[in-house]
């Protein structure tokens, strides 16, 4: 029971919390056939960034991580937390020469490993009812004040747009499809004995089929959106990534995203912060 582990382990470090979300945006990455995204091997369905330009982005944010876990063990109020993001992103975008890799990872990840951090604090280790709780209970209503906001993004603005919940949205629900779709998908897909490329990668569909990826509607619209939803429940209930033909099924949904020059970056942050939660247990 996760619940004995949890309260049998010490908390972690802000340098273990932050190292968890380095290796998991790494995790991400690696993880492959992945529709439109890029991986080791595969630009997917963007001309302007491969591996290595996420790599570099990695490298620029690894003290970032840690950063916002220690000010989160400082109960930081959101002013802080967002200064430490701007200021990541500005690294992330000399890394990568303007390419935008991890905005939504370094918005995303870092509120979690605040959370994680300012649990910690506590002497608690971070559990879902934790997380959800002190992101509500301590920057809910500066996350809801944000997503009043009108967004400077290509994504949220056609969240706006199309009455889409977008990523900062997701964040003043206190991540919903995180912890009510993807991180259910990873646990359920590790009990079922699958090896961990092929539970990520049902991760990854089960948080596509019910995520309002906004990267899906900037570029392929409302109707981009449904398709890639649709396709990603057919994947899963075909059997998903653990059948037979399952890799090659991905792959195959690969091609079709990228002729529509689709890429779900948001499912892809989400299942990057669902690896981040099981590496730290
Ligand atoms: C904090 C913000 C980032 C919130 O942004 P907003 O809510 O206004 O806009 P969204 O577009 O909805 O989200 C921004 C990024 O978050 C990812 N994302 C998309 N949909 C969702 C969702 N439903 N839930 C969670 N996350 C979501 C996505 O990021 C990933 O994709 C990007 C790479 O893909 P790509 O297609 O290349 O993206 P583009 O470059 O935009 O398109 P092209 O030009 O290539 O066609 C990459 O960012 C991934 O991480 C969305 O892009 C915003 O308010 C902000 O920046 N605030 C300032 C910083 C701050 O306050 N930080 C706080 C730190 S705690
Ligand atoms: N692997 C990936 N490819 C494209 N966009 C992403 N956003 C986050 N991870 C990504």
């Amino acid at each position: 029971m996760r619940t004995s582990r949890a309260l049998a382990s010490p908390a972690p470090s802000p340098q273990e919390i932050g190292r968890a979300a380095t290796l998991a945006l790494h995790d991400e990455l690696a993880l492959s056939p992945k529709p439109g995204l890029v991986t080791l091997t595969d630009r997917g369905s963007h001309a302007d960034m491969d591996a290595h330009t996420f790599m570099r982005s990695l490298f620029a944010l690894r003290s970032y991580f840690v950063r916002i876990a220690e000010l989160g063990a400082a109960q930081a109020p959101f002013e802080a937390l967002e200064a430490c993001g701007i200021a990541a992103e500005a690294r992330m975008l000399a890394a990568t020469q303007g390419i935008n890799t991890h905005r939504g990872a370094i918005f995303m990840l870092g509120l979690l490993c605040a959370s994680a951090g300012s649990l910690a604090a506590r002497g608690l280790r971070p559990t879902v009812d934790g997380l959800r709780h002190t992101l509500t209970q301590r920057w809910g209503e500066a996350l809801a004040r944000r997503a009043l906001r009108p967004s400077a993004l290509p994504g949220g603005q056609a969240a706006s747009r199309l009455g889409l919940r977008s990523a900062s949205a997701e964040a003043a629900l206190a991540f919903p499809t995180l912890f009510e779709t993807a991180v259910p998908a990873l646990r359920a897909a590790r009990s079922r004995g699958l090896a961990s490329g092929p539970a990520r990668l049902d991760t990854l569909f089960a948080t596509m089929a019910v995520l309002d990826d906004c990267n899906l509607a900037h570029r392929g619209g409302l109707a981009g959106l449904r398709f890639a939803q649709g396709c990603a429940r057919d994947f899963i209930a075909a059997g998903g990534a653990g059948r037979p033909d399952g890799l090659a099924a991905a792959a195959a949904l690969g091609a079709e995203f990228v002729a529509r020059n689709l890429s779900p970056g948001g499912a892809a942050d989400t299942l990057a912060a669902a690896c981040w939660l099981d590496r730290l247990g």
